[in-house]
């Protein structure tokens, strides 16, 4: 029996799409002191006045539009790629969720049974670093190691936003939609952050947001700015895949709250896009690896309905990494290998 195993967390989606079980679920992750970063009063207070009345029944009508008869997307098709990767993985591999099932404790209790276990490589399925989903799933790590004695390391991969084979495989999920030479325009899309959440995270607590064009300065910061490292994923794949200067541009959705969160909003460069002329627009998402209810019904069904509403002619989304070979590849190369990741940290 082998010491060391894999641990893959994504983020989890409600049991079905029926407001009650959004409603558990959207409970469970905004009451998250990582997603909604205010003291725990002000935070029980804005979901449950603010959220929880009507955004389940909204959130759920989304799910049911993109609901498959395996389950949720995100799941579904995350477990997908555990099935592609175990077969060639040397070692045990499990796949959790940070919110609803299979949680993030049942599959380290699983993998923990195994009474050899010393390790464990922990890959949180996110390219870039935010405390609202890579430090929570760390978090939630650590406090199960703890709860339960385990007597194992954790390793924890550190975020892969400019891997080269990151970048590759992001490419080559994009290379046919790209080849196909009918589009006009590529709009980055990624998921956005309240603006505070980058100033938490700051170690300098005066880079971030602080300093003219923070994100192209050298800084410390760069290794938590999810702002940065979006940035440099859309650099390298700008490079790697010869695009030109106004043949892109980046945009951040998903918004949630009246707070100020990063700009510019996808919903507004869809608009202008469409105002400027660009007929048919072709959206990758690089901050997922798997597509979602926000790449799959809030780009691919509701940003193509407001894209044509504003003048455009067609949104193609680009599918998100799932299970591309190029990403199994890479994720088998950390698997098999992963006491000598150097990008990884010891928990
Ligand atoms: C890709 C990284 C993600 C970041 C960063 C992130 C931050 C973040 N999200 C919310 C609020 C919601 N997100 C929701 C869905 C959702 N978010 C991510 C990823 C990131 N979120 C994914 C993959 C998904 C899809 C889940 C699925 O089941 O398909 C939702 C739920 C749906 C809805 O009601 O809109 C909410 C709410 C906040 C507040 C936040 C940062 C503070
Ligand atoms: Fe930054
Ligand atoms: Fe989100």
């Amino acid at each position: 029996m082998s010491d060391k195993a894999v641990l893959l967390a994504n983020l989890g989606s409600p049991e079905a799409p029926e407001a009650g079980a959004v409603r558990s679920y959207l409970n469970q992750f905004l009451m998250d002191p990582y997603v909604i970063q205010l003291p725990w009063p002000l935070r029980r207070l804005i979901v449950s006045l603010f959220v929880l009345p009507r955004r389940p029944a909204q959130s759920a009508h989304a799910y049911a539009s993109v609901w498959r008869e395996d389950g949720s997307p995100l799941v579904a098709l995350s477990q997908q790629l555990l099935a592609a990767l175990q077969p060639q993985v040397n070692v045990p591999v499990a796949l959790a969720m940070r919110y609803g099932q299979p949680s993030i404790e049942s599959e380290l209790l699983k993998l923990a049974q195994n009474p050899a276990l010393r390790e464990v490589l922990f890959i949180p399925l996110y390219p870039h670093y935010a405390d609202s989903t890579v430090t929570t799933s760390v978090e939630e790590v650590k406090r199960v190691v703890l709860k339960h004695k385990l007597n194992i390391r954790i390793k924890v991969l550190e975020p892969f936003y400019q891997h080269p084979n990151y970048i590759q495989a992001l490419v080559a999920t994009a290379q046919p939609y790209m080849a196909d030479k009918k589009y006009d325009h590529i709009l980055f899309s990624y998921h956005g952050l309240p603006e505070s959440h980058l100033k938490v995270a700051d170690p300098t607590l005066k880079h971030c947001l602080q300093v003219a064009n923070c994100c192209e300065q050298p800084s410390e910061a760069h290794a938590s700015c999810y702002r940065h490292q979006v940035f440099k994923t859309t650099q390298h794949f700008v490079e790697l895949a010869g695009l030109q200067e106004g043949e892109y541009s980046q945009a951040f959705q998903s918004r949630l709250g009246r707070n100020k969160w990063l700009e510019p909003s996808t919903e507004n460069s869809l608009r202008e896009l469409a105002a400027k002329g660009v007929k048919n627009l072709l959206v990758i998402c690089p901050a997922f690896v798997t597509d979602c209810l926000e790449t799959l019904e809030e780009i691919e069904m509701q940003g193509a309905e407001l894209f044509k509403e504003a003048g455009g002619e067609s949104l193609t989304l680009i599918p998100c990494l799932n299970s591309h070979p190029e990403w199994v590849k890479l994720l088998v190369s950390w698997c098999n290998d992963f006491t000598n990741i150097l990008a990884a940290k010891n928990l």
